[in-house]
C-alpha cells in the first residue's frame, strides 16, 4: 500500500494537515504518515524522515509562512531545504505555502488555507495513481486555492 508523509507546523494558524488528511482519504486507500514540527524551517528534515525511516512515497509540506519580511525569508530557505530533500531523496514532496497577507482576515485566510491543502492532496493523488490526469491538465492555468485561470490563447 502506498504510504503519503504530512509535514505539518504548529506555527500554521489553520490545520492543514488535517485537512489534507481528510481529502487523501476521500479519494484513495492509503497509508498515513504525519509529523509535525513548529516551524516552517523545521519541515525539509520532517520530509527527509518521512521517507527514509518512515518509507513515504510521496510526502506533503504544510506550512504557514507570516507576513513580515523575516517570515519571507523563512519561507525562501524552507523551500530551498525542500528542493533538497526532493533531490536527495528522489521523491516528490508538494509545498503547500499559504503567505499569512494572502487573504485580508482569519477567516479568509483558513478558507485558502483549506482549500490549497485540499487541491493538493487531490495532485498527490494523481502524481501517485494517475499521472495522466496530471498531463491531461497540462498548461490549463490550474491554481491550487484560487479560482484556475485558464489557458492563455493565441
Ligand atoms: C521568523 C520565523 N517565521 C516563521 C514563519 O513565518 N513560519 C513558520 O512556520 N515558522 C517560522 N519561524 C520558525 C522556524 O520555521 C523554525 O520553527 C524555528 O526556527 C525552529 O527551528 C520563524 C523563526
Amino acid at each position: 500500500m502506498a504510504k503519503v508523509g504530512i509535514a505539518d507546523t504548529t506555527f500554521a494558524r489553520y490545520d492543514m494537515g488535517k485537512a489534507a488528511i481528510d481529502e487523501i482519504k476521500r479519494n484513495s486507500s492509503v497509508k498515513i504518515e504525519r509529523y509535525t514540527v513548529p516551524g516552517i524551517k523545521d519541515l525539509p528534515v520532517a520530509c527527509k524522515k518521512l521517507i527514509d525511516e518512515r518509507h513515504c512515497d510521496i510526502v506533503m509540506a504544510l506550512g504557514m509562512p507570516g507576513s513580515k519580511p523575516v517570515d519571507k525569508t523563512c519561507a525562501h530557505e524552507a523551500s530551498m531545504g525542500i528542493i533538497i530533500c526532493q533531490l536527495m531523496t528522489n521523491k516528490h514532496i508538494i509545498e503547500v505555502f499559504v503567505h499569512e497577507d494572502e487573504a485580508p482576515d482569519g477567516r479568509e485566510l483558513a478558507a485558502l488555507m483549506d482549500k490549497r491543502a485540499r487541491e493538493h492532496a487531490l495532485n498527490v493523488v494523481r502524481l501517485l495513481f494517475d499521472q495522466r490526469s496530471l498531463e491531461r491538465q497540462a498548461g490549463t492555468g490550474q491554481r491550487q486555492g484560487y479560482e484556475d485561470v485558464g489557458p492563455a490563447r493565441i
